[in-house]
């Protein structure tokens, strides 16, 4: 049962997991938005599957995220898929400084689709936005492949904390809202919620 009434009590609990290729950013991108820190240095890839827990008061209610980074190496592939199946959103990330991770988003988006529940929250992320010099992929180009597949996108860093709470707070409403609808209150927007609430590299409040 979902009780709600107590301010310390969790009203609603979700997953929400990382995917997207080895080194696109995904552990960063967690640590960034569970610990607020970004740890340059060597690059420690993800063995299996890790989780973290994070509260978030959506709208008055408090949300329980459990967010499960997984492994982007194609040898933990069947350890991930076991996941996708619980999973209420996912996060799928490319580097904007690789082209191939964003190549290998629609091969992604298919393996969603076989492994994961039809009503799964999808949001495409740009990570590394902050890597002005390094980038391959324009923003445009990512915001044309989401259209192409029907999903929200936006840029973030891991790095400089670009739109990382964003990308977290934005699942979780479009969640809550689903579950929690009151009967006369418009459907949740959720591209339209990103587009105001996202800060941008050359575009949008930044
Ligand atoms: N410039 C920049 N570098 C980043 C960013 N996010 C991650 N990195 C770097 O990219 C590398 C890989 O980051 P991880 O978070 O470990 O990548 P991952 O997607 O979890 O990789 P796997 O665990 O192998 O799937 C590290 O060297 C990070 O320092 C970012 O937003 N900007």
């Amino acid at each position: 049962t979902i009780v709600c009434s107590a301010p310390s009590f969790i009203c609603l609990s979700l997953q929400v997991m990382l995917v997207g290729d080895s080194g696109v950013g995904k552990s960063c991108l967690l640590v960034r938005f569970k610990d607020g820190a970004f740890l340059a240095g060597s690059f420690i890839s993800t063995v299996g599957i890790d989780f973290r827990n994070k509260v978030l008061n959506i709208d008055g209610v408090r949300v329980k995220l459990q967010i499960w980074d997984t492994a982007g190496q194609e040898r933990f592939r069947s350890v991930t898929h076991a996941y996708y199946r619980d999973a209420h959103a996912l996060l799928l990330l490319y580097d904007v400084t690789n082209k191939a991770s964003f190549d290998n988003i629609q091969a992604w988006l298919t393996e969603i689709h076989e492994f994961s529940q039809q009503n799964v929250v999808i949001m495409l992320l740009g990570n590394k936005a902050d890597s002005t010099h390094e980038r391959i992929v324009k923003r445009e180009e990512g915001e044309k492949l989401a259209k192409e597949f029907g999903v929200p996108f936006m840029e973030t860093s891991a790095k400089s904390g670009l739109n990382v709470e964003l990308a977290f707070t934005a699942v979780a409403k479009e969640l809550k809202h689903r579950e929690m609808k009151e009967p006369n209150e418009p459907k949740f927007q959720l591209q339209e919620y990103v587009n105001k609430e996202m800060k941008g590299v050359g575009c949008c409040r930044s």
